[in-house]
């Protein structure tokens, strides 16, 4: 080894896609009022999948080109396509959990490793239905769509005894973008000779957001019940509900009240974070007859963000 250097490497596969059909169903989440999310039918279960080994023993392949303690990425994504057909599961955090175990057991070359699941959002087709004039969603195909997603990260080690252990994990919905035109405030900010920004006590506030959310208890999301298991549905959906009822002041405070609001739907969850990216429009014209009537165009293209992270005190 180089004498006085230390080494942090890792090495993995990135971006493995994997399309499972007729995966298992996701049932029995538990209903939450702001959402009419009930379930998946997972006819399409898609998913880009990042395998990331962690530790020392693979250093030689770094330091003198000796790899036989590196298992070939190319057999890793073979491992994880082999494994999304026997999975019995019906989440991402389930099919993380199946990989990180599995992949352990197979490889004693592997001390850590931190999986993550990127979801490829398809929608059901909407086509006509038996009845005249009625429409339903198609068990067969699905449009895919570029909207927000949902994402996982679950890291695992093996304890003394030599045995699989979840060490960490995140969730998390990613790439939101919500516009309300109405019902935003900012204003009574710092004022000095740097100052622009007109107050406004009603701006149009269209913000990108990612959320990601920790389990206080892991069995939370493994439990094959899946009644305490949090669909990143049913956090887009809460948060829709906050944005379109609550009156900001702020960026600041909409991602507090959206922060408080999921800890009090979900007494399972540990911390919630958010990352806003503020995308509001410049106002450029407005109507003389309806003040309510205006059209805004795209601004100085830096944009602002805002960053929170609410945990439960312990
Ligand atoms: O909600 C906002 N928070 C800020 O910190 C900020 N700064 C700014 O210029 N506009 C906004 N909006």
């Amino acid at each position: 080894m180089s004498a006085g250097l230390s080494f942090f490497t890792s090495y993995g596969k990135l971006r493995i896609p994997v399309y499972r059909v007729y995966a298992h169903p996701l049932e029995g989440i538990t209903p939450i009022p702001e959402s009419r999310f009930a379930g998946r039918e997972n006819i399409l279960f898609a998913y880009e999948i990042d395998v990331d080994v962690l530790g020392e023993n693979f250093l030689p392949a770094y330091t003198r080109g000796d790899n036989s303690n590196v298992v070939a990425t190319d057999s890793m994504k073979n491992f994880v396509l082999r494994q999304a057909l026997e999975f019995a599961g019906s989440t991402i955090e389930e099919f993380l959990d199946l990989l990180g175990r599995r992949f352990l057991q197979t490889y004693a070359q592997m001390e850590r490793l931190r999986l993550s699941g990127r979801e490829l959002s398809f929608a059901q087709v909407t086509v006509p239905g038996g009845k005249r004039g009625s429409f339903g969603a198609s068990q067969v195909l699905f449009n895919r769509t570029h909207s927000d997603y949902a994402v996982a990260t679950l890291a695992f080690e093996r304890d003394n005894n030599g045995a699989t252990v979840l060490v960490d994990h995140y969730c998390g919905l990613v790439d939101m973008e919500l516009f309300k035109v109405t019902g935003s405030a900012f204003s009574r900010f710092v004022r000095d000779e740097y100052t622009t920004l007109q107050e406004r006590v009603d701006r149009p506030l269209f913000v990108y957001l990612d959320v990601y959310w920790k389990y206080i208890d892991e069995q939370a999301f493994l439990s094959a019940d899946h009644s305490r298991y949090v669909p990143a549905e049913q956090v887009h959906d809460l948060l829709q509900v906050v944005f379109h009822e609550f009156v900001s002041e702020s960026i600041q405070h909409l991602v507090h009240e959206m922060g408080q609001r999921l800890l009090a739907r979900f007494p399972q969850l540990a911390e919630v974070s958010f990352e806003a990216q503020n995308r509001t429009r410049d106002e450029i014209v407005a109507s003389k007859t309806d003040d309510k009537v205006k059209v805004y165009s795209d601004p100085f293209s830096a944009y602002g963000v805002i960053r929170l992270t609410v945990s439960r005190r312990v």
